[in-house]
């Protein structure tokens, strides 16, 4: 292999020769054992454990390149450079267990090649993992290109799990405020996703390069966990635990059964757990895909969200598939992945927000709903109730009668009837707008209740309420020459409590009431 300006990709068919991982390798002897040997296998993809390839490397000039075994999981890593006389020297130990000689996430363990004059020799790796789920190639770089393809990558790497693990804190704390099971499971949705990818990317190893465990396997270990919640978050988002039918519950069969598969695959070899975790994402995606465009048929305004995140994460994972069988050879497939989730995180996180707007809608409903009257939309007993405790000057209570609704009904329709207690609420709620408050209590009954402020006085406001009540007897006797209205006003200095003054207002009413009764007595 000529070492040139030009990335180099060495394919692994027929590169590696496995070799016997059971005890900790002398790796010269290793490599004296296999310097003649030709019987590589031809691929490592799907297969573990320990694997030596040579690379005879030509470089007709000096200079420094970084050569990246990629291989996903790598636990133990070993180079060595043997010279043209068969010196052999250690060139790197780029195990996880090592502090990493370059940064680079993605499983871009890399090490440098340094060759101080124009050289030919023989580059040995050794690599040893649970499972290779890639074709273990080989790139060779030069610097200058590692310098910058690495910037890339890492900072891309950076911002999708950072973009995954700031919307995870977002979700959790939405939960600590609200006590929603839909955002819990979205904590654990965009959260575990977040952290498995970062432990996958490398991160972990990066920060906590001592970690006795090899923490790039772990995203593998968290997936069934983040499929779990998925599923749960989207059984919550769509309101199925409200209906009844078998198959909306579906979906927590589906979460239950990937929750107790991460369980069971703490206990399986990792070649297992790196199935049946792409087995669970692969279901997962149809599962996510069929829920959001049944939703959206049903015209759902949360699926428009759902739907896009998992169909762009669906997409790449179709491209991570592709490049993995080597059909298609996509660059970073990993990353290209990793960032349609993150995307995919902040539709669902987005979905979430939707499901909590409808929430605060179904709260405001509900809240109008116990404190509004339907016919009139004035304000009923327990909007009073509330007012009246909130009080925090002087006051006055109106207590509103309507006269004769009773034969008005009778003679000319209940329709009638509501039409001429719409009209007189709405006159209530015209004329004391600037004053105060109009409250239905009963059927034909009202209470105005006005707050003295600083542009009035109790005896100004009395008297301003009286002029506008009877402006709005004689506005309803026009409409309805036997009906009116009957008031009684009481002060906050007339009663010790707002239920006596209610009582003042009430008789007073009452004596008006009689008054009307005789008057239409007498002139009939
Ligand atoms: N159309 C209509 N009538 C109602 C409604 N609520 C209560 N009423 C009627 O209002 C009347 C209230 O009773 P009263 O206060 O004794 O009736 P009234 O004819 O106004 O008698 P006075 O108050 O003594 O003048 C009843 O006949 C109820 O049927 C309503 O929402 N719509």
């Amino acid at each position: 292999h000529e070492l040139t300006s030009e990335k180099r990709v060495i394919q692994d068919d027929a590169l590696w020769h496995l070799v016997d991982d059971n005890k900790t390798p002398d790796i010269t002897q290793l490599i004296k054992q296999y310097n003649q040997s030709s019987n590589a296998i031809s691929s490592l993809l799907g297969r573990s454990g320990a694997a030596l390839a040579k690379l005879p490397i030509t470089a007709m000039q000096a200079g420094n390149w970084y050569v990246m075994p990629v291989a996903n999981f790598v636990d133990q890593g070993h180079a060595y450079w043997q010279d043209e006389l068969g010196n052999i020297k250690q060139l790197a130990d780029f195990s996880q267990f090592q502090q990493p000689q370059s940064v680079v996430l993605m499983h871009g363990q890399a090490f440098k090649l340094t060759l101080k004059k124009p050289s030919t020799g023989n580059l040995w790796i050794y690599i040893k993992a649970k499972h290779y789920p890639t074709p273990a190639h080989i790139a060779v770089v030069p610097e200058s290109q590692f310098i910058a393809s690495s910037f890339v990558v890492n900072s891309l790497s950076i911002v999708t799990i950072t973009v995954m693990l700031m919307l995870a804190i977002m979700a959790l704390i939405l939960f600590i405020k609200t006590r929603y099971k839909v955002a819990a499971f979205c904590f654990g949705y965009v959260g575990l996703h977040g952290l498995g990818w970062a432990m996958a990317a490398g991160l972990g190893q990066i920060i906590y390069p001592m970690s006795p465990v090899n923490t790039s396997y772990a995203g593998m270990y968290l997936f069934p966990f983040a499929i779990g919640c998925a599923s749960y978050f989207a059984y919550y988002l769509f309101n199925f635990n409200r209906l009844k039918p078998i198959k909306n519950r579906l979906l927590v069969y589906y979460a239950n059964i990937a929750l107790l598969l991460g369980v069971g695959m703490l206990f399986l070899p990792f070649t297992w757990v790196f199935y049946l975790s792409h087995l669970l994402a692969s279901i997962w995606v149809w599962v996510s895909l069929f829920v959001g465009y049944k939703m959206l048929s049903l015209q759902d305004f949360r699926a428009k969200y759902f739907f896009t995140g998992n169909l762009v994460y669906s997409l790449s994972l179709v491209y991570y598939m592709l490049s993995h069988f080597t059909a298609f050879d996509g660059p970073s497939p990993e990353l290209v992945v990793m960032l349609a989730l993150s995307i995919d995180c902040v539709c669902i996180v987005m979905s979430l927000s939707e499901w909590l707007r409808l929430k605060q809608q179904e709260f405001n409903h509900v809240m109008h709903q116990s404190r509004f009257d339907a016919l009139t939309g004035v304000g009923n007993r327990l909007l009073l109730n509330e007012k009246l405790a909130d009080l925090q000057n002087k006051y006055l209570v109106v207590f509103i009668d309507c006269d004769s609704i009773k034969q008005l009904n009778d003679q000319l329709g209940h329709a009638q009837g509501d039409q001429f207690l719409i009209y007189v609420a709405d006159l209530m709620q015209q004329q004391l707008a600037d004053l105060g408050q109009v409250f239905r209590t009963g059927g034909d009954e009202f209470i105005g209740l006005c707050e003295v402020n600083q542009g009035n006085d109790l005896v100004s406001l009395k008297w301003n309420i009286e002029k506008r009540l009877q402006e709005i007897n004689i506005q309803v006797k026009q409409r309805w020459p036997a009906s009116g209205i009957s008031y009684g006003i009481a002060t906050s200095e007339e009663g010790k409590s707002a239920s006596q003054c209610l009582s003042i207002a009430d008789s007073r009413m009452y004596e008006v009431k009689s008054q009307h009764k005789a008057q239409a007595t007498s002139e009939v």
